[in-house]
């Protein structure tokens, strides 16, 4: 497993080791073997699965206030995704910045979204499966949004598409307005 920094401090990009032969293939997807070697001491309790039908859905941006933050580990096994994180800790050097990748059932990349960042995925195909892994359950009171679209953020999306959004996401608020307590360090 590669495990490579991106310009956002705590986001990486895992590239799994794929062992191929002549049934097909192999790879560990997962190792807490491998996350502590390389300084990552995470607690995966909850393991995610999603299907989106409709290319251009878009699902986010979602995140869990503390104390039920969310370290998410995100990979997509049907399709193809954009993924992204933004990282909405206060005073942080790169507040409000994104960093955003294509995951696909193809290239096997997953990417880490550390607690402090709100996480959105925009599928790329119809028919996308996606799976992630995260450090604390589920805690709808903790549960918080922001728009897809937040001009001060920018996001570029890759396809222009009016999204398939949720009721919740299609309401959520710009950043500056959004329910935040997440600050450097945490
Ligand atoms: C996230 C989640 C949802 N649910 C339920 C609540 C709801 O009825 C239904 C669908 O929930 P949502 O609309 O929030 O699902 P979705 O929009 O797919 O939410 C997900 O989006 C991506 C981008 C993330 O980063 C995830 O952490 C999560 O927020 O599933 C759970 O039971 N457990 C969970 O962990």
């Amino acid at each position: 497993m590669n495990i490579i920094d991106t310009k956002l401090a705590g986001v990486k990009v895992l590239e799994p080791k794929v062992f191929g032969d002549h049934r097909g293939w192999f790879m560990e997807t997962y190792s807490s073997l491998q996350f502590k070697e390389a300084g990552l001491d995470i607690n995966f309790v909850q393991d995610n699965q999603s299907f989106s039908a409709t290319k251009g859905t878009l699902r986010g941006l979602h995140y869990q206030l503390n104390p039920k933050a969310q370290t998410k580990l995100v990979r997509c096994t049907r399709g193809a995704i954009f993924d992204v994180a933004v990282d909405i800790r206060k005073e942080s050097p790169t507040y409000g910045e994104w960093y955003g990748i294509e995951l696909t059932a193809e290239n096997k990349k997953q990417l880490l979204v550390p607690k402090g960042f709100a996480h959105a995925f925009m599928t790329l195909t119809e028919d996308a499966e996606v799976q992630y892994k995260v450090d604390e359950f589920y805690a709808p009171d903790c549960d918080r949004g922001i728009i897809w679209n937040d001009p001060v953020i920018g996001i570029e999306w890759p396809i222009e598409i009016t999204p398939v959004l949720s009721k919740k996401d299609e309401q959520a608020p710009v950043l500056k307005n959004a329910d935040n307590n997440f600050t450097v360090g945490e």
